[in-house]
């Protein structure tokens, strides 16, 4: 059953422990198994994926099987529903036209004494997309990951995602995958995955940036692997953060709150109350939903030990409580969402008012929702367009301009004991000696 506390002081140690499960102690050895796996990747290559795949997916492959065959992909078309492909269909044109407005653009601006300086974007050549696949399928995952890939201009897209039962990917994942323009897809996950991408294998290509969700071990894959490769954030398991009043529906938050906890045994679900009442409701109501729950167990599992309701004097507190949490998403159901905002300073997205379950988020209202986790949100975004391109900057500088700071970058350079910095630039502006 939920736990609902009353203090303060409590509460921030027990929001603290549940920001921190994924980098407490007990993640040490989930920890080596990754580094182990990272490891064997790089050095073995495919081999080491087949093995691994064995391991933890329980699928027995040969090299040749790993990328999904155009027959496959073709065939996926024949398992989903019309109506299945027309909310596909109603998710991509939404997420698209959302990150269509925000494709970061290349500028210059033009000086005095003929200084031009600027910012030309360019995309990555090669991006690898994570699409989880252990407990549940996320076709709209796909789309989140895909559709900036290819608003940015990637040349190359390669997605990875487990293998699921009986050697094939879900349909919907492949049918969503095709929708967004990606052809170049393998049945592999994990840790193991993330190291193809990092690395590359015979079969796999490495890739520029690695970007897409997953379980812990997928998270604590890419957070090794940085440097190697560029990552979108650490989008762990997932979280919720309510912060509710008494004009918040039991039942709906009851359900928000599921709707996070039913991804995984490790994610998040949160409700910050000023209203008692409403906390002892939700906690009944919590009960009541789950007792038919197809996904009971591991839901349970994650609420019994990183669910939480805090009854609190104020919605200030709330606030306050909740950016020290900085949760990947934050719901306002309150009276008022726009007022409470303007004391919101992490959170990855945020959701306001009653009638804006998280849900809408995950599917097709547009914003993208690959978000950090884990008190990431703190320094992190929602993937974007922007994930998948870099910028170079532009200076040109005239004869002109170059003789009006000579002196000061000698002297800067002089002060750093760099002489050669100092001459590149006294060399082209020093006057030439009469003979
Ligand atoms: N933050 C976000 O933006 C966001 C978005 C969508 C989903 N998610 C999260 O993505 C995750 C999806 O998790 P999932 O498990 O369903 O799929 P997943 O694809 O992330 O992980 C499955 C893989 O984990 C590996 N694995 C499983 N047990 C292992 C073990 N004991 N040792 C080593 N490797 C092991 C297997 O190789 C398997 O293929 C959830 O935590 C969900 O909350 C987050
Ligand atoms: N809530 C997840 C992000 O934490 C995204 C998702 C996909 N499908 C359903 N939910
Ligand atoms: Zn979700």
């Amino acid at each position: 059953m939920l736990r609902i506390i009353t203090q303060v002081a409590e509460a921030k140690t027990e929001l603290r422990r549940i920001c921190d499960r994924t980098h407490d102690d007990q993640i040490v050895h989930k920890e080596a198994t990754v580094r182990e796996v990272l490891q064997a990747v790089k050095r073995q290559g495919d081999k080491a994926l087949l093995h691994y795949t064995a391991e933890f997916d329980g699928q027995i492959f040969t090299a040749e099987q790993l990328r999904v065959s155009g027959s496959e992909l073709d065939a996926a078309y024949q398992q989903v529903s019309k109506e299945l492909l027309d909310a596909i269909g109603l998710a991509r044109q939404q997420i698209e036209a959302f990150h269509r407005q925000r494709i970061p653009k290349s500028w210059v601006q033009f000086g005095e004494d003929e200084i031009v300086l600027g910012k030309r974007y360019t995309p990555v050549d090669k991006a690898g997309l994570y699409v989880p696949g252990g407990r549940a399928s996320y076709p709209s995952t796909v789309l989140m990951n895909a559709i900036p890939a290819k608003v940015a201009g990637v040349p190359r897209i390669v997605m990875v995602t487990p293998p699921g039962q009986g050697k094939t990917i879900n349909a919907a994942v492949l049918v969503a995958a095709q929708e967004a323009g990606v052809q170049e897809i393998y049945r592999v996950g994990g840790a193991q995955a993330i190291a193809a991408l990092a690395y590359g294998t015979e079969t796999i290509p490495k890739v520029d940036v690695i970007t897409g969700p997953g379980n812990i071990y997928v998270t604590l894959a890419k957070k090794l692997v940085y440097g190697a490769v560029g990552i979108d954030s650490l989008a762990g398991p997932s979280e919720v953060l309510v912060i509710a009043d008494a004009a918040a529906n039991p039942v709906y938050v009851a359900a928000d709150m599921l709707a996070q906890a039913e991804h995984d045994p490790m994610a998040a679900a949160i409700l910050l109350t000023t209203d008692a009442g409403l906390a002892k409701k939700v906690q009944l109501e919590v009960e009541r939903q789950l007792e038919n729950h197809p996904r009971r167990l591991l839901t349970e599992k994650a609420i019994a030990h990183y669910g939480l309701i805090v009854v609190v004097d104020s919605l200030n507190v709330a606030a306050e409580l909740s950016n020290e949490f900085a949760p990947e998403h934050l719901e306002l159901e309150v009276q008022e969402p726009w007022e409470i905002l303007e004391k919101i300073r992490h959170a990855g997205a945020i959701f306001l008012g009653n009638s804006t379950p998280e849900a809408v988020g995950d599917y097709l209202a547009g914003p993208n929702h690959t978000l950090p986790t884990s008190g990431a949100a703190r320094y992190a975004s929602a993937l974007g367009v922007e994930t998948f391109m870099k910028h170079s900057s532009l200076i040109q500088y005239s004869p002109t301009a170059l003789q009006k700071v000579s002196n000061a970058i000698q002297i800067l350079a002089q002060a750093e004991g760099l002489p050669s910095h100092a001459d590149s630039v006294r060399l082209r502006t020093e006057k030439p000696t009469d003979e």
